[in-house]
């Protein structure tokens, strides 16, 4: 396991009293965060909830925001842009986009733990323009070209 990385975190006015984002066991991937704010999502209802903090993240860092299993098995409560991209240079809010893909609408309710955030390298790269590409196995083969019988 590498050393922790220190990210500073700004508690907005409506995040007094909440626990900052923490890992529930010593090998979780994932720091649990909880809604500052009362949010009934109806069936299909989407919604930004605030979480009442903002990050300076260390540049070469990112945080992927994740949905929590138990919420998505038992009720449908996913995020629709997972892993949600938390960039280094945005000082915003931190908001867990949520939506309710269940049938039945759906309480969030400040403190509840919503999302879990995943702190993660990223890998910087660039694009060279070249007029060919390299031949490969696979070539122009994707979406399904494996393990397909002929004939
Ligand atoms: O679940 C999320 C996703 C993003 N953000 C914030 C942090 C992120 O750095 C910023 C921009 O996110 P992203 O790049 O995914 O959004 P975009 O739609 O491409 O907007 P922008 O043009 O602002 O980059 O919004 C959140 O608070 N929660």
């Amino acid at each position: 396991m590498t050393a922790p990385i220190t990210i500073a975190l700004k508690r907005l006015p409506h995040g007094e009293g909440l626990p900052l984002p923490a890992y529930a066991t010593d090998g979780a991937a994932g720091m649990d965060v909880v809604a500052a704010e009362d949010v009934d999502l109806a069936p299909g209802g989407r919604h930004a909830v605030a979480t009442g903090f903002a990050f300076a993240i260390p540049a070469g860092y990112e945080i992927q925001v994740r949905p929590r299993s138990g919420l998505a098995l038992k009720h449908g409560i996913s995020l629709p842009n997972t892993p949600g991209t938390i960039d280094s240079d945005y000082r915003g809010e931190l908001k867990i986009i949520m939506i309710n893909l269940g049938q039945d609408s759906f309480a969030i309710r400040r403190g509840d733990r919503i999302a879990q955030l995943v702190a993660a390298p990223v890998q910087m790269a660039r694009f060279s323009e070249v007029p060919e590409l390299d031949d490969t196995v696979r070539g122009l083969g994707g979406f399904g070209s494996t393990g397909v019988k002929s004939g």
